[in-house]
């Protein structure tokens, strides 16, 4: 088949950073382009986001006056090509972006484009260096995302933005109940794949693989779960949870941490979400797994779970997995469009919804019982901070060994003897976690 050609990828990449840049996710975006030029699209559009904080300043630095849209995002699209310098000789990037402008309803700036480029080409090293001059332009997240990793981890951020510009490894989880991790490793192996084992059940591809390509991915043997998310039920089940116990999910969509627990252990689940459509996905998520379906030892609901009195049937629970919606500031390098769509209100505004969802959730736990609170960010205003504030106005809560906050790239934000224990113990040594997306646990017991 023949290649596409880079005109019509620079046009389909140019539309969906302009959509970013308008303020719409790339899971909207990218379903619009067209299959035959869907991969190559997304690698240029994820380059160009990790390097959307030096793309937009050197526009702004080559153009006099601001281009529309599309035509600034075709900039940047082919200003981070020529950056990387690695996958096109220059002159066809200028030809190709110049080529790609009818498509884009601009042909009238074919000079425009081309003068750009060519002063990029000929300027590159001052311009670099004056679009680098910003912490936005240097690190490639905003501004304040950057102040506010300083003021959380003063050590360890420019590790965490250093890592969340890499691209991450797919990680798969295998499902005890089919296969063992021994016996999928040798079947990656036939097929000429290579792997290395991370935690108790997870699988770091060497390569990314399209998932109908896995063996056995339609009938249940393995699903996509980063190594942090793959924690959750290891550290909710803990020193074990008697068979039959009744276990909340309070966020569950898709059913990723649903799925692990019920792989792991024999209990009455109650799965819920607030969107209708995600709920759906917990029921192909089970279904594919092999897992008991709703109406058996399982019940997927629709509710928002801090209202409680609209889903609970006031029977108390053995233990509760809050993981709560967030900025998701720990998995950008999977999605590089949300450093530039959130607002630096968010964080604040997503904290007041966890501590909601916590306060309503808390009473619901047996004495004795764990709750597990997971979220998938990095600031601390969505993990310690809400945790603190928890467990300060709540006398009956105590805190379990957990592992805080953990960093992309593999750091341990509070790196306590307990937190490393519990890490080793589920296979989570130092070399293990490298690859992991960034997360925070906390785990508390009921008195
Ligand atoms: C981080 S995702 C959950 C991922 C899921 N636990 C997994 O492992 O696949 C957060 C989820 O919380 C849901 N959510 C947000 N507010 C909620 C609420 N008040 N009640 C229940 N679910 C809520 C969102 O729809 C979203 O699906």
């Amino acid at each position: 088949m023949q290649a596409p050609a880079l005109r019509d990828q620079l046009t389909q990449a140019a539309r969906c950073v302009a959509a970013v840049r308008a303020g719409r996710s790339l899971a909207e975006a990218l379903p619009t382009v067209p299959d035959a030029l869907r991969p190559g699209v997304q690698a240029l559009v994820f380059d160009t986001l990790r390097q959307g904080g030096t793309t937009q300043a050197l526009v702004r630095l080559l153009a006099e006056h601001a281009p529309p849209p599309r035509v600034a995002a075709l900039l940047e699209v082919a200003l981070a090509l020529l950056v990387r310098g690695e996958a096109y000789a220059p002159y066809t990037v200028v030809d190709q972006a110049v080529q790609a402008l009818p498509a884009l309803r601009a042909p009238a700036l074919r000079g425009f484009v081309n003068a750009c480029l060519r002063r990029f080409l000929r300027e590159q090293a001052a311009l670099l260096e004056r679009a680098r001059a910003t912490p936005q332009g240097r690190w490639n997240h905003p501004t304040w995302w950057v102040q506010r990793l300083q003021a959380d981890h003063p050590l360890l951020w420019a590790d965490v933005l250093q890592a969340d510009n890499e691209p991450a490894p797919m990680v798969l989880r295998v499902n005890r109940r089919r296969i063992t991790r021994t016996q999928y490793l040798a079947q990656l192996v036939l097929q000429g794949w290579s792997a290395q084992p991370i935690g108790d059940d997870g699988l770091v591809l060497e390569d990314a693989v399209p998932v109908q390509q896995l063996p056995g991915w339609a009938a249940g043997w393995v699903s996509v779960q980063d190594g942090a998310a793959q924690l959750a039920a290891p550290l909710l089940l803990g020193a074990g949870l008697r068979p039959g116990a009744r276990v909340l999910d309070a966020c569950a969509a898709p059913g990723g941490k649903t799925a692990h627990l019920l792989e792991l252990a024999d209990l009455e689940l109650w799965a819920l979400d607030a969107d209708g459509q995600r709920v759906r996905r917990i029921d192909e998520t089970l279904q594919r797994l092999g897992l008991p379906a709703a109406g058996s030892t399982v019940r997927v609901l629709h509710a928002d779970a801090a209202d409680v009195r609209a889903w609970w049937d006031g029977r108390a629970f053995d233990a509760i997995v809050l993981d709560a919606p967030c900025t998701a500031s720990g998995i950008v390098r999977r999605h590089p469009d949300v450093r530039w769509l959130r607002r630096p209100g968010d964080v604040a505004r997503l904290a007041q919804q966890q501590a909601r969802l916590l306060r309503a959730l808390w009473p619901l736990l047996a004495p004795g019982g764990r709750l597990l609170y997971a979220t998938c960010s990095v600031f601390r205003g969505e993990g310690q901070q809400v945790v603190e504030a928890f467990v300060a106005e709540q006398p009956q809560a105590r805190r379990l060994p957990a592992p805080g906050h953990l960093l992309p790239g593999g750091r341990v934000a509070d790196a306590t003897p307990a937190a490393e224990a519990l890490l080793a113990a589920h296979a989570m040594g130092d070399n293990a976690r490298r690859g992991m997306d960034g997360f925070f646990y906390a785990l508390l017991q009921r008195a």
